[in-house]
Order: C-alpha cells, then structure tokens, then sequence
C-alpha cells in the first residue's frame, strides 16, 4: 500500500514508524519533520498526510504527534479520513474492523517499539466489518 507517515518530531518511534512500514513492503510517503522541506508543526504535518489519504494520493496513514490527539484531530477534520488515536493493537484491531479507519494516530510519548510493532500486525490484519450495523455506523460519519 502507499502510507502517508506524518510526525511533528522525529522524538520516539517517528523514524522507526517509517522503517516498520518499509519493511512491511509499503512505499511511504513522507510529511512534516520526516521531510526537511515541510512544515512540522503538528495540525499542517497530519493535514497534510490526511490530504493524501483523502485526496487518493495514499490508501493510509499514520499520523503522529507527542500525544497523538492534535494528529488524530487535524487529520479528521479532512472529508473522507477516519483517523483513530491507538495505544494498543486492540484499539487497532477494533480501529479497522468497527470503525474502518483510514488514518492511524500515534502518540510518540507513549508508543514503545514493541508496542508499535502490535499496533501495526494488528492493524494491517484487521479487515472492516461486513455486518450492517457497522457498515451503517461508518456510512453515518459522511453525513455528519
Ligand atoms: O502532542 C502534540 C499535539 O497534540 C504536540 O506534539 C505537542 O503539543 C508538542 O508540540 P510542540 O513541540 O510544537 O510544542
């Protein structure tokens, strides 16, 4: 998949974010202070890799900022992007499967590489719901 990766520092897991996603066999696409030409500040990083998601230029992302909430927020505010803040590879599980999030918010305070490393298996293998009500919630969050 392309995966946009945004981070407001390269404190933490920002780089190693990047490195788990390479060899994953993704192509990352890279914002904010992952790119020494792009703004780094928190709400323009995650805007920007959340655009790409949004606009088609990625099929994910993964957004990133000291307590992953200004990312997460930034990158819903984007038509189409349904981002959601994990600390663990149940919420991401839950993430993909109940909530068919696109956008994967982290927190680099908290994140250790271990703990990434379950967050991303368990996001990559969660596949969306196909039950009606689920698919309903999700449907329900274009017309809000
Ligand atoms: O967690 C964040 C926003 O939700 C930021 O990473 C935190 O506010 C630090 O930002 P800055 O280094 O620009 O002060």
């Amino acid at each position: 998949m392309r995966i946009a990766v945004a981070a407001d520092s390269l404190d933490g897991v920002a780089e190693r974010v990047v490195e788990e996603l390479r060899g994953r066999g993704h192509e990352v696409i890279l914002h904010g202070a992952l790119d020494p030409t792009a703004r780094d500040d928190w709400a323009w990083a995650s805007e920007a890799a959340a655009r790409d998601v949004g606009e088609g230029r990625a099929d994910q992302a993964v957004v990133c900022c000291w307590t992953g909430t200004g990312a997460s927020i930034a990158a819903n505010k984007v038509p189409g992007v349904r981002a959601a803040l994990c600390a663990d590879a149940y919420t991401a599980d839950g993430a993909r499967r109940w909530n068919d999030a696109n956008v994967l918010a982290l927190s680099l305070r908290l994140t250790s590489e271990v703990v990434l490393g379950e967050i991303l298996e368990a996001w990559f293998a969660g596949e969306p719901s196909t039950d009606d009500a689920d698919r309903a919630n999700v449907a329900h969050l274009d017309a809000i």
